[in-house]
């Protein structure tokens, strides 16, 4: 058996990046930035007004100076002609500065009577200017690799980016496999359970930037798994869920096997997550996931989803661990590392449930933490700092 980190860098192997496609702007939220971008434009193009007021010579700008009113300046329409002195243009937020003008007095700071203007209140020193390019020049790049949010989208555009390139989403198909499992809304026979993995870990993958595609119910035959395997054609990455383990009808990794599978790996030291599996099929990465609900999610966390972060460019990184101190004493850890489902509350403190049954979906769902506990971790105190994932 290999160690979790052993068998998340063979992983890796089978996780290349992914080309590019362009979408629209529109459509670039949460994608990865596939290459950098440049401005085309300077931002703002023209010196701008801050504030509605008067714009002025900053050499005639002190209380109580008179000036005669010119013209205006509007956002999206300049003032053509010149400032000259004792001359002032009406400016509004965003308008460019007319020649001849460096200031802009807000209008609160002025009296008007008609077309004279009077400086009433002390300007300060604040031209009120926006200089041309302040917030970026032409060519000012975004480099890439880059998860693109919110703010980024609105910089593209100032940046007149109306079609982005992106890493393409690495599509996922997801076969739960067994004769007990029906869909959730079906009505189970006496003896089948609803399928739930498929459900969770979906969720888990399309929030991670992937696309993911539920499969109808692989049966525990050779002729269905197969079938299974065939309709999976495509994705980057097949997940089958179930299966994996050795009692009689645990057919996947022979399935696949006849199929050309080459397998990577068969079994982790970790817990749960034990009988985990990955190979290459027909071009495809492919991951066999225990069957055990919260197997398959925890395993969905410490592999899947790096795979998915690799395939989107982001590199090929270990989930992200933090820290907490541990609200109870913990006994030795064995000879698997353990992923167990925990609390962490407010003030930092880290609680493991009571309970760490692999196919207890009901504790998962009420935990935001998964205490990693090392090989062979000795026993802790309450007190003492850990290191955990967030789910
Ligand atoms: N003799 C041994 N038995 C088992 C071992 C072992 O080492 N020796 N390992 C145990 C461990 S650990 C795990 S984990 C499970 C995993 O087995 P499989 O991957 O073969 O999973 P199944 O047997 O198909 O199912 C296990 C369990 O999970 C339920 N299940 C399966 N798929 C789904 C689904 N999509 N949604 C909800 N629930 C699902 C299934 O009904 C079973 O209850 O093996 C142990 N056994
Ligand atoms: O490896 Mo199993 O996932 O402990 O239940």
């Amino acid at each position: 058996m290999i160690t979790v980190d052993e068998a998340r860098a063979k992983l890796f192997d089978l996780a290349a990046p992914l080309d590019e496609e362009e979408v629209p702007l529109t459509e670039a939220a949460g994608r990865v930035l596939a290459r950098p971008v440049a401005a085309r434009r300077d931002q703002p193009p023209f010196a701008a007004s801050s504030m509605d007021g008067y714009a002025v010579k900053t050499t005639e700008v002190q209380l109580h100076a008179m000036f005669k009113v010119i013209g205006e300046a509007a956002a999206g329409r300049r003032f053509d002609g010149a400032v000259h002195a004792g001359q002032a243009v009406r400016i509004f937020t965003g308008a460019p500065l007319p020649e001849g003008a460096d200031f802009v007095v807000i209008q609160e700071d002025i009296s008007r009577t008609g077309d004279l203007i009077t400086i009433v209140n002390e300007p300060g020193s604040n031209d009120n200017v926006r200089p041309l390019g302040g917030d970026f020049r032409a060519g000012l790049t975004v480099e890439a690799p880059r998860l693109l949010r919110p703010a980024d989208l609105a910089l593209l555009a100032a940046m007149n980016i109306d079609r982005v390139p992106v890493v393409r989403k690495p599509t996922v198909a997801l076969i739960s496999t067994g004769d007990e499992l029906v869909m959730p809304g079906e009505a189970p026979g006496q003896d089948q359970i609803i399928a739930s993995n498929t459900f969770g870990l979906k969720a888990m993958l399309e929030e991670s930037g992937a696309e993911a595609r539920i499969l109808p119910i692989a049966r525990d035959s050779h002729a269905s798994l197969a079938m299974a395997f065939d309709l999976a054609r495509g994705a980057d990455l097949v997940v089958t869920i179930g299966g994996a383990s050795v009692g009689d009808h645990d057919l996947v990794g022979q399935v696949a096997e006849t199929l050309g599978m080459e397998r990577s790996f068969y079994k982790v030291l970790m817990r749960p997550g034990k009988p985990l599996m990955a190979g290459r099929l027909r071009g495809a990465a492919m991951v066999g996931l225990p069957g055990n609900p919260v197997s398959a999610m925890v395993c969905g966390h410490v592999f899947v989803l790096p795979m998915i972060r690799a395939m989107l460019g982001l590199g090929a990184a270990a989930p992200g661990l933090k820290r907490a101190e541990l609200a109870r004493d913990l006994p030795a850890n064995g000879p698997r590392e353990h992923y167990m489902r925990a609390s962490v509350n407010a003030q930092g403190w880290l609680t493991p449930a009571d309970t760490q049954d692999s196919s207890f979906l009901s504790i998962l769902a009420g935990s935001n933490a998964l205490l990693r506990r090392p090989i062979g971790d000795p026993a802790r105190a309450a007190g003492e700092v850990v290191e955990y994932l967030s789910v």
